[in-house]
């Protein structure tokens, strides 16, 4: 290890793949997590990225974050939301005085990291490919998506430039934005539409296929377009996402052509359902409902924006992380009396 070795923190699904494709690319990267097994795995055997995309063991090095030893100019953060804060307090005695750290994560985590590193330490994110944490060293790839990088304030310093060559590695497409906040609300809507599909066991493109579903998803975006026009972003679209589909006033056949874009694209990754459907069907663990979706309704209350399907989202996906409903077709109905 040494100033110019790549911290990814946080491991898994996201943070693993990025990290094999670097690695591959013969960047300098140590892989951190504090999974004790997967570190050991990898350690001995590589990583195995697997699926549709491409599949390839790469040689990496791992640690637990006790093992990290030295001060890096490059972290790249790569937990789920809800550890955010913690991750960023134990990364920081590593972090250089100059050093940033980049979120490649879902929601407005760059908020939390600006208050525990500085704004100016602190590069925007926003990453919309598919990856599962399978077993320890074990990730599978399952598609290609929409990757950008940005300053916080808009600026490309001399770190967003890098952070974005070292995206571009992975994802050629990968986009360096003066408007990292668009994307990463663009990605809140989209995600908003995510967290409901966890509702069923149905796959995403399955839910967003769904025409009796259709006001539920119209609802959320709708809610979550209105927040963030009302925070002064103009979000961003991809992926079949359209933020301008679900504006205050748009009319309801772009956000039906909106969510029939993001189901056919959906239906074309062998990760099926979404990361929070994992959580809460396979890993049985406490989804990043609060950190990325409560906080929705938390700014909306904020700028005098109602939310309510927001709020029964994140109320319902409670109900199941307490084991109270199962994830069913009738838990999602129960979004559409609203
Ligand atoms: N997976 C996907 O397809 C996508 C995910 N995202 C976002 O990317 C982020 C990461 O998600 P994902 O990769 O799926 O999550 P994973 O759970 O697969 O990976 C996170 C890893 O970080 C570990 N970890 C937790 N706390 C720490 C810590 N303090 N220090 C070091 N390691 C830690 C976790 O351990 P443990 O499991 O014990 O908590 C886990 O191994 C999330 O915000 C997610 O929403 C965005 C786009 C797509
Ligand atoms: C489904 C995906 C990969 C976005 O397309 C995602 O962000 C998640 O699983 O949480």
């Amino acid at each position: 290890m040494n100033r110019n070795t790549i911290l990814i923190w946080g491991a898994g699904a996201i943070g693993g793949t990025l990290g094999a494709y670097l690695s591959r690319a013969g960047e300098d990267v140590l892989l951190v997590d504090i999974v004790e097994p997967h570190v050991e795995a990898m350690n001995t055997d590589g990583l195995l990225i697997e699926g549709p995309v491409e599949t390839f063991r790469q040689s990496v090095k791992a640690a637990r974050p006790s093992d990290v030893e030295g001060q890096f100019s490059r972290i790249i953060l790569a937990v789920k939301a809800h550890h955010t804060r913690d991750a960023v307090r134990s990364l920081k005695p590593y972090l250089a005085e100059s050093g940033t750290v980049l979120s490649a994560q879902n929601g407005l985590n760059e908020i939390i990291i600006a208050e525990e590193i500085g704004a100016e330490r602190t590069i925007g994110c926003f990453v919309n490919f598919g990856a599962d944490w399978l077993e320890p060293g074990r990730i599978l790839f399952g598609n290609r998506a929409a990757v950008a990088v940005g300053g916080l304030d808009g600026q490309t310093s001399d770190a967003v430039r890098e952070y974005h060559r070292l995206l571009s590695i992975f994802e050629p497409k990968a986009v360096l934005t003066d408007n990292i906040w668009g994307y990463l609300w663009g990605k809140l809507g989209y995600g908003s539409l995510l967290f409901a599909t966890a509702l069923t066991n149905a796959s995403m493109s399955e839910n967003l296929a769904s025409e009796r579903h259709f006001p539920v998803y119209r609802r959320l975006g709708q809610e979550v377009m209105a927040v963030a026009k009302a925070r002064g972003v103009k979000p961003l679209g991809f992926n079949g996402f359209n933020p301008d589909a679900f504006m205050p006033g748009a009319d309801e056949d772009a956000a039906r052509r909106s969510v029939a874009d993001m189901a056919e694209f959906n239906r074309h990754t062998a990760k099926t359902h979404s990361g929070i459907w994992r959580d809460l069907a396979v890993r049985k663990r406490k989804t990043e409902v609060d950190a990325q979706i409560a906080i929705i309704a938390t700014l909306g209350h904020e700028a005098g924006i109602a939310t309510p399907a927001i709020s029964r989202l994140v109320e319902l996906i409670h109900h199941i992380e307490d084991v109270r409903r199962e994830q069913s077709w009738s838990t999602l109905d129960e979004m559409l009396k609203l």
